[in-house]
């Protein structure tokens, strides 16, 4: 039995607060999630919506899926209403789409309170509408919105629903937990209820899971282990309020935890790449800390775990990162150990192997300067300086001696606000003096040293200040506020490198990252 990977990122997706996807952003998202390998794309609601009506209009012509089969979304026919005569229900055929999946009410609270009907009419709109278009030539799929909570209010109609719509033609019955509430135990019983009171196995249901409990993954998988072979999810979990069950996780889950065949070979290491080109999109910021796929999900920070890494990585990796497209890392901060040492040194091309001084005297150093408000955790060329300090043969050149430094920062009467730095340094035997302006004091600072160092290092012009954090740290060792800058530095060549500056002073704290910066990249790249 084949496994359904039904993904609705396009229309579940879309209603999570914050998203609001182009027809072109639409279109991006089918094909990246084709690559993915899934085996349904949800495109959105024809008839609700005209950017959806247009998605499916151009998705005739514009999209040639090789994994998935397109999918509109819409309710059953209305009340009292024909099918055939009910727009909506048109609208969604004229998506011309292989597949439909309809939405329909299986809690007899919200048929009568919310649809204002009976229960009968509602199971007639059920039949009509499945009815319909199978006949239609569709392939249906039916939501049963608030399935759970409905189910254990009134389980008999509930099930009801579920058997009208098999009988209909529909070729999955999904079971929603639409308001999220449920827990993997829950799920796993009224499954098990189910099959018991409709008489037909659970590879006839598909599952839908919201994420209010925190639980949608867990009950996805919940469901599948209980014999669902059709599961719904989307990108990274996007969906309405907390979200939807992030079809990353339960690919992940299925595939490497349960050895579950669910996607097409060779699609499962697209996930990191599919995951963050799709969050890109979206225009939401990839969560680091999203579990697969998210940038710190195989990043370690504990000196014990690297201890243990060093002699196999496995035994702190629950799978190998790159089977889904990501890595490991690890990461230097006051909690490494020598081990963390000499891995992160190993990743940045360093091997410490034969020194245990070197590694020694590194290791020390990270404690100490981390204890004085230093991290090292997102500045590896500052690291890579550090080490490089302590290994004997491999210590880089400082491009210059600084003499002295001066920043002005004048507020003129006409209300402009002016920074100038003077920088004194030496230079290959040579004492430079060099002035800039700036809009900002570590602005002019930057601009002058480069000023000064420009004529004996012209691979200068190609670095750029890509970005520049502050971050103010209280009362370290009683002193009061001290300042640490993180500084992004950018080449021509695509390349960037981040470095770190500590002080009580911030034009200090600026100037050492910017130092950093500047050897670091000057290092790497020669004069032409
Ligand atoms: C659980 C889910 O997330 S399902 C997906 C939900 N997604 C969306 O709602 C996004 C798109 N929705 C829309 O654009 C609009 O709500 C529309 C176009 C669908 C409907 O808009 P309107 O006609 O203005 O109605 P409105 O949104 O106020 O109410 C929904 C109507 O659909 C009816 N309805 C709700 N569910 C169903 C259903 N399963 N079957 C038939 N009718 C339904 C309601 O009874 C109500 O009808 P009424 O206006 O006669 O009272
Ligand atoms: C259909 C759907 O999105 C839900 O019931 O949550």
């Amino acid at each position: 039995m084949t496994y359904q990977v039904y993904d609705t990122t396009l229309r579940d997706g879309g209603q999570r607060e914050g998203i609001s996807y182009s027809v072109a952003d639409k279109l991006a998202i089918a094909r990246l999630l084709d690559e993915f390998g899934v085996g349904f794309i949800e495109g959105g609601w024809p008839g609700a919506m005209p950017k959806d009506t247009e998605f499916f209009r151009r998705a005739r012509t514009e999209l040639d899926l090789k994994h998935a089969v397109l999918v509109a979304f819409g309710a059953t026919r209305k009340a009292g209403v024909a099918v055939g005569d009910d727009p909506q229900v048109r609208a969604l055929l004229d998506a011309q789409t292989p597949a439909v999946c309809l939405v329909a009410k299986s809690d007899i609270r919200h048929v009568e309170r919310a649809l204002r009907t009976t229960g009968a009419e509602n199971l007639d709109m059920v039949r009509d509408t499945v009815a319909w278009f199978v006949a239609q030539g569709r392939r249906v799929f039916l939501d049963c919105e608030h399935f759970f909570d409905g189910y254990r209010h009134d389980p008999a109609y509930a099930a009801s629903v579920v058997t009208a719509a098999l009988d209909a033609g529909a070729e999955r019955v999904v079971l929603c937990d639409t308001n999220g509430g449920m827990l993997p135990s829950q799920v796993t019983t009224v499954i098990g209820e189910l099959v018991e009171r409709v008489g037909v196995p659970a590879d006839r249901f598909g599952i839908h899971c919201q994420n209010d409990t925190a639980c949608a993954v867990a009950n996805t998988v919940a469901a599948v282990e209980a014999g669902v072979r059709h599961f719904q999810g989307t990108a990274n979990g996007y969906g309405e309020r907390p979200g939807n069950a992030d079809l990353f996780a339960v690919v992940g889950n299925l595939q490497l935890k349960l050895g579950l065949p669910v996607l097409p070979d060779g699609c499962l290491e697209q996930m990191v790449r599919v995951s963050h080109a799709i969050a890109e999109i979206a225009n939401i910021a990839p969560d680091t800390h999203q579990a697969y796929v998210g940038a710190a999900a195989f990043a370690h920070k504990a000196g014990l775990h690297a201890s243990a890494i060093k002699v196999d990585p496995l035994l702190y990796n629950h799978v190998d990162p790159t089977v889904v497209g990501n890595d490991m890392r690890i990461l230097v901060t006051e909690m490494a150990g020598r081990a963390s040492i000499e891995l992160k040194s190993r990743e940045l091309g360093l091997d410490l192997a034969g020194h245990p001084d070197a590694v020694s005297r590194v290791t020390n150093r990270v404690k100490d300067m981390e204890a004085g408000g230093w991290s090292f955790e997102a500045a590896d060329a500052s690291f890579e300086l550090l080490v490089r300090s302590e290994l004997p043969g491999a210590e880089v050149a400082r491009p210059f001696t600084l003499e002295s430094y001066r920043v002005i920062v004048e507020h003129r009467e006409d209300g402009a606000v002016v920074s100038e730095a003077t920088v004194k340094v030496r230079v290959r035997g040579e004492r430079v003096i060099a002035t800039a302006e700036g809009n900002g004091p570590v602005n002019a600072l930057d601009e002058a040293l480069r000023l000064a160092l420009l004529r004996h290092y012209p691979q200068l012009k190609g670095f750029e200040l890509a970005d520049y954090k502050v971050r103010i740290l209280e009362g370290t060792h009683g002193t009061g506020a001290i300042t640490r800058v993180l500084v992004e530095t950018a080449d021509n060549g695509g390349r960037d490198w981040t470095t770190v500056g500590v002080h009580e002073n911030v034009v200090e704290a600026s100037w050492r990252a910017l130092v950093d910066a500047l050897t670091y990249g000057l290092a790497r790249t020669p004069a032409a």
